[in-house]
């Protein structure tokens, strides 16, 4: 068997409390690019290998996640160890089916992931594609930030993928033209940009899925998803739109990590070389899974 290609995810994984119903709380380890990693092993053939770039400590919760992501079947020979450093946290705080997060995360070790320039370029040398998102870019200082973005850069135009997920969270940034700036620096290092539109709207003030597929072309992305909850997800280049529904679900009992396990069956498909509205579909097949779930990943 030929040498696999490597896909390289980029961002932080925290410690996840997630719901167990009467108070109780059940912990794990998620965080969206650790999520899409964790799809992706689980939909890629043996042809690609997934590695996790991110920064942990060198405390025992630290090692169980390092653990962790081994079991999963990650490579994690570019995960950073910082002492005095330790994982964030997460509640996932529930009404109906929709989620929102408190966070323990400020000094996570993870915001020291772009930190090390040496570590950051062997990481890259060994990729040939790439996935990172919003909340990577907003957990990282400038300097670190303006680092990655050009590692992505070059990247790119290499010939390489690289698929970005803005996944807008606004309390994760000082203000919002920072953030807005960030991301858009984010998707023109980009091949494969998969923006949620609820999220864009709010922060670019896109008045439809279309407007936000236009907005990412202009910035030089070759390829947009608009994922839009229940709604169709848009899928658009700049010859070729496309509106795709995904399947009725009318038991929902948690959202977290729709999107993420949306973006790694679509990507694990488009590795694969199926064309861009099928892939889309796997990407609703499987998103479809996890709203059926409680917590990020299903194990
Ligand atoms: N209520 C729902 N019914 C059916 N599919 C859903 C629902 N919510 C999410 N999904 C699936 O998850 C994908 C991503 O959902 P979305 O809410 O847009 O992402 P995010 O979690 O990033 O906000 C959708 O494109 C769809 O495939
Ligand atoms: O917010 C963060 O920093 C996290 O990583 C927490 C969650 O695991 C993902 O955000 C879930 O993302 P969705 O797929 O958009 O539901």
């Amino acid at each position: 068997m030929s040498t696999p290609k490597t896909i390289v995810s980029i961002g932080e994984c925290m410690v996840e409390l997630a719901s167990a119903g009467d108070g109780l709380y059940r912990r794990g380890f998620a965080g969206d690019t650790l999520n899409t990693a964790w799809y992706l092993r689980r939909e890629l053939g043996d042809d690609w290998a997934v590695a996790y770039l991110t920064a942990l400590g060198t405390d025992g919760t630290s090692d169980e996640m390092q653990a962790f992501f081994a079991d999963a079947g990650l490579v994690t020979d570019h995960v950073r160890r910082i002492p005095e450093r330790m994982p964030g946290l997460y509640i996932i705080h529930l009404e109906g089916a929709e989620r929102s997060f408190s966070y323990w995360r400020d000094s996570a070790a993870a915001r020291l992931l772009a930190a090390d320039p040496a570590h950051l370029a062997r990481a890259f040398a060994a990729g040939d594609a790439f996935y990172f998102s919003g909340i990577t870019l907003a957990i990282l200082p400038p300097a670190d930030r303006q680092r990655l973005i050009e590692q992505l850069a070059s990247a790119k135009a290499a010939g390489k993928a690289v698929a970005f997920d803005p996944n807008i969270r606004p309390r994760l940034w000082p203000d919002p033209a920072e953030m807005r700036d960030a991301i858009t620096a984010g998707a023109a290092a980009s091949t494969i940009c998969l923006p949620s539109f609820p999220d864009e709207a709010a922060a670019f003030g896109d008045a439809s899925p279309d407007a936000t597929a236009d907005r990412y072309l202009g910035c030089g992305v070759g390829e947009v998803v608009v994922k839009d909850g229940a709604d169709p997800a848009l899928v658009a280049t700049s010859s070729h739109r496309e509106r795709i529904q995904p399947a009725t679900i009318t038991d929902a009992v948690d959202t977290t990590g729709a999107g993420d396990s949306f973006n790694a069956g679509y990507l694990a498909a488009r590795l694969a070389g199926v064309p861009a509205p099928h892939a889309v579909r796997r990407g609703h097949a499987l998103a479809g899974e996890v709203v059926r779930h409680y917590g990020a990943l299903i194990r």
